[in-house]
């Protein structure tokens, strides 16, 4: 495909997802019907869609989107943030080599972003703007701006298997480049190759496992300790676990509300040489010596990574998510020994997942303090991530 005929397929896309259509499967159902597209192509739009969808306002500025920001408005938007020149645009939008139709008088009007509001210039619906500010206070700029990017990919050794070292050597010899990052002993930043790893020989093997950097960086953070009893609460597809049960011999036992979620786990385990039980809530076998809560949340830390969620989240969806969480915490805070410890995560940067979240536990068990709080943010160079730790009052 030309580099204007995938343009156009992007805003085809585009158009559907902006319809409410969640965005992977518009692109998988595009790619199905056009099959002419090869992998290089549906990367190459996959990112253009991506881009756009982190990038939604400034974009739509860009491309004089007005009230409803179309496919079309977005690519002509993405194309000048790119620094596109306005003859490169108008032959890229000339109708020709499949390319989208040339650009109206309208269309040529090129906007400043320096004239934007501050929500629209870096990308957030006007309700969370203040949210942001009153967690992140002078860091918000800066962190709303990496936000516009997109994420790096990390990888995870396990060190049961081998070290970071022999990692990067295996992984190299399949074309993926790598380097260690500073935020965990355990993480390697993907710098060339990233499409290859899952077929890699250190990916099979069970080497290295896809995770991000500060996901990892919560793991290290817990006081995780050979023979301990660990529940996984809200396991999902077991990341947390497996990164837990690289890091000491310990039971660990994964849970979630929804067991296909896990269905993976046990493939994922035996691949990296672990050993991880999952069990339904009514096979929770208490107490355990640490609970972790990586709770359902909004996802603002990582939304670069799920870009939709942005304009998804809506304050009755917030709400409700912070109401669960409270709920969460009350029905795990028994299943944890006397001693021991309640892990609760988010990848969250709101104040209403993390630091009220905190608050109000304590106020509604006063048996209960905080031992620490840490807020992980992309500025430390991976996802925004929040972790409290809790323990009985001696
Ligand atoms: C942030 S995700 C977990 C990600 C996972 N820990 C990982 O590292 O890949 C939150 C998970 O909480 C689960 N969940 C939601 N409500 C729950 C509940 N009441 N009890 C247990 N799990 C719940 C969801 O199904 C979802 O998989």
């Amino acid at each position: 495909m030309t580099p204007a005929a995938r343009i156009a397929a992007a805003i085809e896309i585009l158009d559907t997802v902006l319809s409410g259509q969640n965005a992977e499967r518009v692109l998988t159902t595009w790619a199905r019907s056009n099959r002419f597209a090869g992998s290089k192509d549906r990367a190459a739009i996959r990112d253009h869609c991506f881009d756009a969808l982190r990038c939604l306002r400034s974009y739509a500025w860009l491309g004089n989107a007005g009230e409803e920001p179309s496919g079309r408005a977005l690519m002509i938007g993405a194309l000048r943030a790119q620094g596109c020149s306005e003859a490169a645009l108008a032959e890229m939008f000339s109708a020709t080599g499949y390319g989208p139709a040339a650009l109206s008088e309208h269309e040529t009007r090129m906007p400043s972003l320096q004239t934007a509001p501050p929500a629209v210039a870096l990308d957030v619906p006007d309700w969370l703007f203040p949210l942001y500010q009153s967690a992140l206070r002078v860091d918000a700029h800066p962190i709303l701006e990496l936000c516009r990017h997109r994420a790096a990919v990390f990888l995870r050794v396990n060190l049961a298997k081998g070290t970071r070292e022999a990692a990067q050597e295996d992984l190299r010899a399949d074309g993926i480049e790598t380097q260690p990052h500073a935020l965990s002993d355990t993480a390697l930043e993907v710098t060339h190759g990233a499409r290859a790893v899952a077929r890699s020989a250190a990916y099979v093997s069970g080497l290295v496992e896809l995770q991000d950097v500060a996901s990892q960086a919560l793991v290290d953070a817990l006081p995780l300790a050979q023979g301990m009893r660990v529940l996984d609460y809200c396991a999902g597809g077991g990341g947390k676990s497996l990164a837990m049960a690289a890091r000491a011999q310990m039971r660990v036992t994964a849970h979630d509300i929804s067991a296909e979620r896990m269905r993976d786990v046990p493939v994922r385990a035996a691949r990296a040489g672990a050993r991880i039980d999952t069990a339904l809530q009514s096979e929770l076998r208490g107490p355990y010596d640490l609970v972790l809560v990586d709770a359902p949340c909004s996802g603002s830390g990582s939304w670069r990574r799920a870009p939709q969620a942005k304009w998804d989240l809506t304050p009755e969806r917030l709400a409700q998510l912070t109401t669960l969480q409270a709920e969460i915490l009350d029905e795990t805070a028994p299943l944890v020994a006397a001693s021991g410890v309640l892990a609760y995560a988010t990848c969250s940067l709101f104040e209403a997942e993390n630091s009220r979240q905190v608050e109000a536990f304590l106020t509604r068990h006063p048996e209960w303090s905080v031992q620490n709080t840490r807020l992980f943010t992309p500025l430390e160079g991976g996802d925004g991530f929040f972790l409290a730790q809790f323990q009985r009052q001696s």
